[in-house]
């Protein structure tokens, strides 16, 4: 098992605050901000645009990780590009061609990322997995945060760990949703490598400890089951 890799979800950030979160994710032993783009149509929410983005940009030290939860994600690549996206996901759902939109992302000098709700099989991205650098595993209905995470993707994790094996993809697999200290440990083990974690960081007393014990909790001795 790797060292895992925290995303704080910056949705579950205090907006009248934002400044003060970014800092605490720079300070923190966090690895990336997760950015999430929703625009009330592909999921029943919606979150903010490029000026919020690009604010936050300003002060991110650490990568950004964009999750494109919109129709047709082509028509702003582009855009979320310059905004500075290090990586740049969509959802499998939203996309046509999603070769082509794969490609151009990765044109654009960004991280290509695919994003599977949690009816979508493992198998739909087997044929594009040349061009893709991270797939995201949906383990709640995307739209909003604070949600427990659905325990059947648990085992979707461990189905997309084999179908990169078998295929020899270096791709990494985030996890986004209900991310906490009781599931973190499972989804390791599962092979994940990427933890999005909204709730259980900023709402958490000390966010900067929280992150602390995410990240370390996978390596945590583990109780006995006779305990
Ligand atoms: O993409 C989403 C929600 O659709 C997530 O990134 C959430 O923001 C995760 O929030 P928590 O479940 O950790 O509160």
């Amino acid at each position: 098992m790797n060292q895992p890799i925290i995303a704080p979800s910056i949705l579950a950030a205090d907006f009248a605050n934002l400044q003060r979160d970014v800092e605490l994710i720079n300070h923190s032993d966090a690895d990336w901000f997760h950015i999430d783009i929703m625009d009330g149509e592909f999921v029943p929410n919606i979150s903010f645009g490029f000026p919020v983005l690009e604010a936050i940009q300003k002060h991110a030290r650490k990568p950004l990780d964009v999750h494109l939860m919109i129709v047709q994600p082509d028509r702003y690549l582009e855009q979320f590009a310059k905004a500075g996206a290090a990586t740049i996901t969509v959802h499998y759902e939203a996309c046509t061609h999603l070769h082509r939109t794969l490609t151009r992302i990765r044109e654009l000098g960004c991280k290509a990322g695919v994003a599977l709700n949690l009816q979508t099989p493992v198998t739909a991205i087997e044929d594009v997995l040349d061009s893709i650098d991270q797939v995201l595993v949906m383990t709640i209905n995307p739209g909003f945060g604070g949600q427990k995470l659905v325990p059947a993707s648990i085992q979707k994790v461990r189905k997309m760990r084999r179908l990169l094996t078998e295929h020899q993809s270096p791709a990494l697999i985030e996890v986004d949703g209900g991310v906490d200290l009781n599931t973190i440990t499972a989804l390791a083990e599962a092979g994940a490598d990427v933890f999005v974690a909204g709730t259980s960081v900023f709402k958490a007393d000390d966010p900067a400890a929280a992150i602390r014990t995410l990240k370390e909790r996978p390596f945590a001795p583990q109780p006995s089951p006779m305990a």
